[in-house]
């Protein structure tokens, strides 16, 4: 693994209960039990056979040495060599071979335990968010999910992939080379953990320092990053309000600040690390040293001398990477911790498992609703409402009033906190959400297209809609001849964020696609963004049409549109605070008839 020293950890990367997540890891990892003992006893058997080498290559230099000094006959030499060097040469040969085999077959392995790991986690992940109700959804930023399943998962995977597989390659490298050392001179072994403990300390010290610079490197890089999301992302505002020259001032300093930075945790990378490299050496230089002087009073032999040599250098890596393999495996357990509290938060309610194939009339009731968004504050507290079918009702109000609360609830995006919502007798929590929803049609302000041609737009809701049934709807909604106009017509491809067509144009075809999915019920929100008289008046006529036979429900803002609602409610901090039609709101005179004039007043 290379490790990357400056993977410091941060607060938010040290984990809450690093024990309950482990046993979490271990038990998802435990359904790949198999491979995971095969893992396990390869990496075993390559550490073994590595521990071995030095002990081969000692026992040749042994040969050697003893047949340089018991001599032989020169035109023997070469014989003699060959045949003393013969068992030693295999050995280093079957255990190098069997070394790497195994690590090849553990590596191989691992990467497909880490890779099931991370799809065993997409998976849930992906499932759970549909599973989610919308509270959550309004609680949390996306970027914050988001870095659920990037981030987070990453690491876990990362770890997984290298991090726990090298500690357990590690920890069996030195537990083999001590093993071996104790059995070949105790006392020699006692400098080799002397010199390890002194140059441990050391690099603990100076990874201190180096861990602040790269901390302060993070805390500048996310200033930065900052700063110019909000130059960059929020430039219009930035023009609008002339604050080009302050925000490049302000940028400039955090620019400087993260040079600083990064240039301490440069030096950090290429001095410090160096340096404790070197001090590492300690422990070989007083091997060297002493195990020579042992060996020149014949104590040991010099092939053990060169294997204590070897057996330093194979354990001062692992040890000093171990410190990193700990670090990065908080962090993993970290993300890995904030990935089960995603999918350990509450669920929507499941549904009863009913269709909503009995929603044909379309005939609404409100029964003693009562919601809040939050636990403790209610919004509605006992809504009481009946529409009929094919009736069309009109929601009024000022904003914030609760207008869209009704709509949502009528959706079952939100659960209520008492009294029930029926349609055509039944009430929505007995049927499932997503017929419910497959029979409500929506065209609301915030138009949703996607990135796809213009046909895939209008057939979200009915895939498998035919080219015909596309352009009919179309025609229907006042679309088809602006669509007609366009270079690739229908197959013209809109772009999710900036789709290259007008805001009432996108309406338009939003109008189109709920015409397609033909549902009992409409919920309309009318534009209140400035489209031109031309393209509002074929919108209204969409509208219309659209509404035809259906109950349909209207949020609206000019209340000019709404004369001939049915009903209008006016909605207000969550309640009804008058009902009627037009005629009969204005003889009473109250809010409607006030909202009426205001209206008349500034138009
Ligand atoms: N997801 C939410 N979480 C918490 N509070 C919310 C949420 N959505 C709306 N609210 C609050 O509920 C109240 C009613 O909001 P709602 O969106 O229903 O009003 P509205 O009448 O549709 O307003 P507008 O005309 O501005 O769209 C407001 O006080 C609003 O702040």
């Amino acid at each position: 693994m290379t490790n990357n020293p400056q993977d410091t950890l941060r607060n938010e990367d040290l984990p809450q209960n690093t024990l309950a997540t482990l046993r979490r890891l271990l038990h998802r990892l435990g359904r790949q039990k198999r491979k995971l003992a095969v893992i396990l006893i390869s990496t075993l058997f390559s550490c073994a056979a590595y521990a071995l080498l030095p002990l081969a290559v000692g026992r040749g230099i042994d040969a050697l040495a003893q047949l340089i000094q018991t001599g032989v006959p020169a035109g023997e030499f070469w014989t003699a060599a060959v045949s003393a060097l013969k068992i030693p040469v295999l050995m280093i040969a079957a255990a190098a071979l069997t070394s790497s085999l195994f690590s090849y077959l553990q590596q191989f392995l691992i990467a497909s335990v880490g890779e099931q790991l991370t799809l065993s986690f997409r998976q849930d992940i992906s499932a759970k968010l549909n599973r989610l109700p919308l509270r959550y959804y309004d609680a949390h930023k996306t970027g914050e999910i988001m870095s659920r399943v990037t981030n987070d998962l990453e690491k876990v995977s990362a770890i997984m992939q290298e991090g726990l597989p090298q500690l357990i390659a590690s920890l069996f490298t030195i537990l083999f080379a001590v093993l071996v050392m104790i059995k070949l001179n105790l006392l020699l072994f006692g400098v080799v953990l002397v010199s390890l403990a002194v140059s441990m300390a050391a690099t603990g010290y100076v990874s201190k320092l180096a861990q602040r610079a790269y901390g302060e490197n993070l805390a500048s890089m996310g200033a930065l990053t900052g700063k110019l999301e909000e130059l960059y992302a929020g430039n219009r505002v930035v023009k609008i309000f002339n604050l080009q020259a302050v925000l490049t001032a302000e940028t400039e300093v955090q620019i400087e600040r993260q040079f600083r930075a990064q240039r301490n945790a440069q030096f950090a990378d290429f001095v410090i690390y160096p340096a404790i490299r070197a001090l590492g050496q300690l422990g070989f230089i007083a091997t060297a040293v002493i195990g020579g002087g042992l060996a020149f009073n014949g104590v040991i032999t010099l092939g053990t001398v060169q294997a204590f040599v070897q057996y330093v250098n194979q354990i001062a890596e692992p040890v000093t990477e171990t410190a990193y393999v700990i670090t990065s495996l908080q962090a993993a357990i970290a993300g890995a911790e904030r990935v089960f509290a995603l999918l350990d938060e509450p669920e929507e309610i499941p549904d009863a498992g009913k269709g909503a194939e009995a929603i044909t009339a379309g005939h609404v009731q409100f029964k003693h609703v009562r919601f809040g968004y939050r636990p403790g504050s209610t919004l509605i507290h006992d809504l009481n409402l009946e529409v009929r079918p094919n009736q069309q009702v009109a929601i009024v109000g000022p904003t914030g009033g609760g207008k869209t609360t009704l709509v949502n609830l009528l959706m079952r995006f939100y659960e209520l906190n008492g009294g029930t919502i029926a349609i055509d007798g039944q009430s929505i929590t007995t049927m499932g959400r997503q017929a419910l929803r497959r029979r409500i049609g929506m065209v609301l302000q915030d138009t949703w297209l996607f990135a796809g041609t213009i046909a895939e737009n209008i057939a979200y809701g009915k895939r498998d809609a035919s080219r015909q049934e596309i352009e009919a709807a179309a025609k229907a909604a006042c679309c088809d001849h602006f669509i007609r106009t366009l270079p690739q017509g229908y197959d013209t491809v809109l772009s999710g964020e900036n789709p290259g067509i007008s805001q009432g144009q996108m309406q338009l075809l939003t109008i189109a696609r709920a015409m397609l999915t033909n549902p009992a019920i409409l919920i309309l929100d009318e534009a209140t963004s400035s489209v031109d008289t031309r393209t509002e008046m074929e919108i209204q006529k969409a509208m219309a049409r659209l509404m035809q036979d259906k109950t349909s429900f209207v949020i609206a803002h000019r209340l000019s549109t709404i004369q001939n609602a049915d009903q209008i409610l006016v909605v207000r901090d969550g309640d009804i605070v008058e009902r009627g039609n037009h005629r009969e709101l204005m003889a009473l005179n109250g809010f409607y008839t006030a909202l009426v004039n205001s209206q008349y007043a500034e138009g």
